[in-house]
């Protein structure tokens, strides 16, 4: 079988088709879908993708949080689908309450652009399996609200049962708590983090400065694990 994955789009949605683009580099098929309808199309898994959805007004994700689709998307999260949010779509998990904590403006106030080291925390998620836990890998950050937050309870709870999936290396960029820079659910099939793994699928266009072994291509591990996934759980 091949793997149909939907790509949701919100109004300000930015990289949505580049989302897209790395599920068929992966090997699955992208599915369009619309935040104003409440049909997920059969689906077998979901990426929330990055962007600026409604001009990031009240806070970045915080209206398409109550997007009609959410309703679908939080049904299929309950029910064990893969649903990867990446950073406008991380804020919206948060938002939506599928993943504990809150994002705020990074520490010191500005936008930022940068190829960002992270060490891979937890790979027995839908959309890290085919990493290793201690895998470093490079991916590009952009975002001007990144800055993860969480009360003293969660994050100890976070901490202690595994769910941080991903910490920045090098510098944290934002003033990420404990540098949390994704997270993953109990059930380990939703995930979010802030850099974006659909823009490092292709040799010669990702960041080039890897240590892992998969240079410039260190973000198809997340669509090829979900895919197999997917493909896993049909067999
Ligand atoms: N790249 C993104 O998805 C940006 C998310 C959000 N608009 C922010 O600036 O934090």
């Amino acid at each position: 079988m091949t793997a149909r994955i939907g790509v949701i789009t919100f109004p300000g949605s930015l990289d949505d088709r580049d989302a897209q683009r790395a599920i068929r580099l992966a090997g699955g098929e992208p599915v369009a879908l619309w935040h104003g309808e409440h049909d997920l199309q059969g689906v077998d898994a979901l990426v929330l993708p990055g962007g600026f959805s409604y001009g990031d007004y009240l806070r970045a994700g915080a209206i398409a949080a109550f997007a009609p689709i959410m309703a679908e998307v939080k049904d299929a999260a309950a029910k064990g689908m893969p649903v990867l949010g990446i950073c406008n779509g991380f804020q919206m998990l948060v938002e939506a309450h599928l993943l504990p904590g809150g994002l705020i403006r990074n520490a010191h106030q500005q936008f930022i652009r940068r190829d960002q080291r992270l060490r891979v925390e937890n790979a027995s998620t839908a959309w890290t399996s085919d990493f290793t836990a201690g895998d470093e890998i490079v991916i590009p950050l952009k975002n001007a609200d990144g800055g993860y937050i969480a009360d003293a309870e969660t994050l100890a709870r976070v901490n202690g049962e595994g769910l941080v999936t991903f910490r920045y290396l090098g510098v944290n960029p934002n003033g990420s708590l404990d540098d949390i820079a994704g997270l993953t659910n109990e059930r380990g099939n939703v995930v979010g983090l802030m850099p974006h793994p659909e823009h490092a699928v292709e040799p010669g266009f990702g960041p080039g400065t890897s240590a892992a072994m998969r240079s410039g291509v260190d973000g198809l591990g997340f669509f090829t694990s979900a895919i197999a996934a997917v493909v896993g759980a049909a067999a």
